[in-house]
């Protein structure tokens, strides 16, 4: 007669039940316990207080990540009414004003319990380095009422002050390599090129360039467990605008009164100001004795002869180094892409010429064409673009290819390896990201170590070890499971 095991159904039940219920709630607190804290960031403000106006950059990362990996992205930009702070010299006030309402932008959109402790940096270039050098008491006056004015606002305010052109330059190139994602694995660098209007930066990685034959030149970095030896370079007085001061004060003195200028288009007239043109450092000493206060400005269009006019403003004459860009100063060999920002990138592409596969040739084929076009055409298929942009990219044009190929000596190949941006991956090529993310400590010299085991990975893993556990208890009971089929059980 066949008996039934008393063990039989009971057991297995019972254990199957238990092993269920371990499982779940095993799970259950693998996924409780260990769930990602939810997503607070952390912010920070950096105002870029450049030569013809200034910017308010917010940036944004995950709160609890911000000693290593966490990603630092652009989250707001504010473009600050009028010119920049450095013209507002005879009346300082008028610059603290002048950034109210985007740092009242900021109070909105960076959240307000994160308000105290998002630092606020300010950083001015070359339009204060030529104050400072003109009248170093009058920049102080322009500071402080920045300062006043920024210390009203909630944030934690770090100060403000005139960055070194071997800062603006390097910080540059920080943050287009940190946004490409290139410190982290190691990769190749890419150079960066930034045009303002009042200085312009170069700065690369160059394998012979080892910082000893122009140590003014170089600046080391530790990122990531990676060394870095950079090349910069910041030209002050060779940003576009003052380019185009000692440019026209080069051709006031073939005879005052009038200028017949090459890089303007045929057609344009306008009455100018000598007194306004020679009120800057780069030029003043130029100043023609006794000459009217006013001249005309007549444009005639032709890029070949505007391209002599601009190689006038660089210095070939003379190098006491192995090799030089210009004026002097030291280069070593271009290497490896570069990126190009600022106004670099406002001129190509107004020009459409951003694209660097069309052949230089081509390229200066274009550009000879678009400065012989008349000013009243110009005018017409362009009428929402600010007069006096539009009149200068004929120049700003020529100025930028004959920086690049005779100042930085880019040839018709290396030109190709240049690409002009304005963002990359969401946030603004300059100096600003870089500069906060090293007085934020964001970028380690370290490689940080092996990330720890993501949360999905965590969960997986104690379901996998549990489901085994249970099939474990399972098989250790077999034992005990009833063999009716095979023997039946004869007391
Ligand atoms: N849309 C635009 N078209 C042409 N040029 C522009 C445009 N927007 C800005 N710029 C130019 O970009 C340059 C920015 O320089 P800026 O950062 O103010 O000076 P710096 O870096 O020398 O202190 C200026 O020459 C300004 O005229
Ligand atoms: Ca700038």
């Amino acid at each position: 007669m066949k008996e039934k095991n008393p063990w039989h159904t009971p057991v297995t039940i019972i254990i199957t039940v238990i092993g269920v219920i371990a499982i779940v709630a095993l799970v259950t607190v693998a996924v409780l316990q260990n769930r990602p804290v939810p997503q607070k960031y952390k912010y920070g403000i950096v105002l870029d207080a450049g030569s013809s106006h200034t910017a308010l950059y917010i940036y944004q990362w995950r709160a609890e990540k911000d000693n290593n990996t966490g990603r630092v992205e652009q989250t707001h930009s504010c473009k600050v009414k009028g010119k920049g702070i450095s013209s507002y010299a005879s009346e300082p006030w008028r610059a603290g004003e002048s950034l109210t309402l985007c740092m009242q932008e900021a109070e909105k959109r960076v959240p307000h319990k994160r308000h105290h402790e998002t630092p606020l940096y300010l950083g001015a270039t070359a339009g204060m380095r030529l104050l400072n050098m003109e009248n170093s008491s009058a920049s102080d006056r322009v500071f402080q009422a920045v300062e006043r004015a920024l210390q009203k606002f909630p944030f934690s305010y770090q100060g403000a002050r005139i960055l070194s052109g071997q800062e603006e330059g390097a910080f540059g190139w920080v943050t287009v390599n940190y946004l490409d994602d290139r410190l982290t694995q190691g990769l190749e660098t890419t150079g960066a090129l930034d045009l303002g209007g009042a200085s312009t930066q170069i700065s690369f990685v160059s394998d012979n360039y080892d910082g000893s034959e122009s140590p003014s030149n170089s600046v080391t970095f530790r990122l990531y467990g990676n060394d870095y030896n950079l090349y910069t370079h910041s030209f002050l007085c060779y940003g576009k605008d003052q380019v185009l001061r000692m440019a026209l004060a080069q051709q006031t003195q073939s005879g005052p009164g009038a200028i017949l200028d090459p890089c303007f288009h045929p057609g344009y007239m306008e009455t100018k100001n000598y007194s306004v043109l020679y009120d800057s450092p780069c030029v003043s000493d130029r100043k023609p004795q006794g000459a009217p206060s006013i001249f005309n400005h007549t444009g005639n269009g032709n890029f070949r002869q505007c391209q002599e006019v601009v190689k006038r403003v660089f210095n070939f004459s003379s190098c006491k180094y192995s090799r030089c860009s210009f004026n002097g100063v030291f280069q070593p060999l271009l290497q490896g892409p570069f990126g190009a920002f600022s106004a670099y990138y406002f001129v190509m592409n107004f020009l459409n010429l951003t694209d660097t596969s069309i052949p230089l040739e081509s390229v200066m084929e274009k550009l000879t064409r678009y400065c012989a076009t008349p000013w009243e055409k110009i005018k017409l298929q362009h009428p929402n673009v600010k007069l006096n942009y539009l009149a200068e990219y004929c120049f700003s044009g020529t100025y930028i290819l004959t920086l690049l190929t005779e100042g930085y000596n880019f040839t018709s190949e290396s030109y190709s390896s240049i690409k002009f941006i304005k963002k990359i991956n969401g946030s603004d090529a300059g100096w600003t990201l870089g500069y906060m993310l090293n007085l934020t400590n964001m970028i380690p010299a370290e490689a940080p170590d092996s990330p720890p085991l993501p949360h999905a990975g965590y969960v997986s893993i104690v379901t996998i070890i549990a489901f085994l556990l249970f099939v474990l208890v399972i098989l250790s009971l077999r034992p005990l499971w009833p063999r009716c089929s095979k023997q039946p059980h004869i007391i």
